[in-house]
């Protein structure tokens, strides 16, 4: 049996703000840094240790990582950065508020926007000075691998190979792993690890800073998970993600 831990960063300014954020590269608030001290907590008190961590580019993952590795006194981790473990890129929404687009737009389309598998919304233009083109971070991706937008559906074609190729074979070979990303990108890995349908990913929402134990098989299929901490806090805490994209 293999233990792994998946981790959403703590709260960002722009959580705080509920504003869309995807690729755009803001910090953690105060809270998220407790969050993430706080989880490296809750980790050592349930007994786990890593061998290596995964995150993403984006500072509020690789922040929050820090929090926790520090907390934990494992801050010589190997640490394993890649752009396929980004928040999902959410187009032209990145920067507007949640509750100000949906007064506009409605509560059911900033809903499609957010939570459907396959809708996109819609893309930056390739000249916007908001594309992710001349960002040093991925001098080393092809052009058309850079997104303009993206729906869970395109998230999750650009984790899975990234599973396949580095996580599960780090696993196998027995490094007990950690990943601390994103929303949208650790919804993409919970799709496939539990088979969740196109339907039922829409309900599936992440807190800030909660470690999250998955137990699996020996082909890495799950047999349980949970989230460490607080149950009732967890529920409450998802429950107001769910509720970002509504105007009142
Ligand atoms: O704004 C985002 O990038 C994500 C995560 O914060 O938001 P949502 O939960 O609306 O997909």
């Amino acid at each position: 049996m293999y233990k792994i831990v998946l981790m959403r960063h703590g709260e960002s300014t722009w959580n705080l703000a509920n504003r869309f954020t995807g690729w755009v590269d803001v910090d953690l608030t105060e809270k998220g840094v407790a969050e993430a001290r706080q989880a490296g907590q809750l980790l050592l008190q349930a007994g786990l240790t890593f061998d290596l961590a995964y995150t993403s580019v984006l500072k509020r993952a690789i922040r929050t990582l820090w929090g926790t590795l520090d907390e934990m006194d494992l801050m010589w981790l190997p640490v394993k950065h890649h752009w396929r473990l980004n928040e999902r890129h959410y187009g032209a929404l990145q920067g507007l508020n949640k509750a100000e687009t949906a007064a506009k737009y409605g509560d059911e389309q900033v809903m499609v926007w957010r939570r459907s598998y396959d809708t996109p919304p819609m893309p930056l233009e390739p000249n916007d000075p908001r594309t992710s083109y001349a960002d040093p971070r991925y001098a080393g991706l092809k052009r058309e691998e850079i997104p303009l937008t993206e729906c869970l559906k395109d998230t999750v074609a650009r984790v899975l190979p990234f599973w396949n190729d580095e996580i599960a074979p780090s696993i196998r070979s027995g490094k007990r792993i950690i990943i601390s990303a994103h929303g949208n990108s650790l919804r993409a890995l919970i799709k496939m690890l539990d088979g969740i349908s196109d339907e039922d990913i829409v309900g599936l929402n992440i807190p800030n800073g909660q470690p999250l134990v998955y137990e699996l098989d020996a082909d890495l299929k799950p047999i349980k998970s949970y989230y460490l901490g607080d149950q009732a806090a967890i529920a409450a805490a998802m429950n107001a993600v769910a509720s970002q994209g509504k105007a009142k």
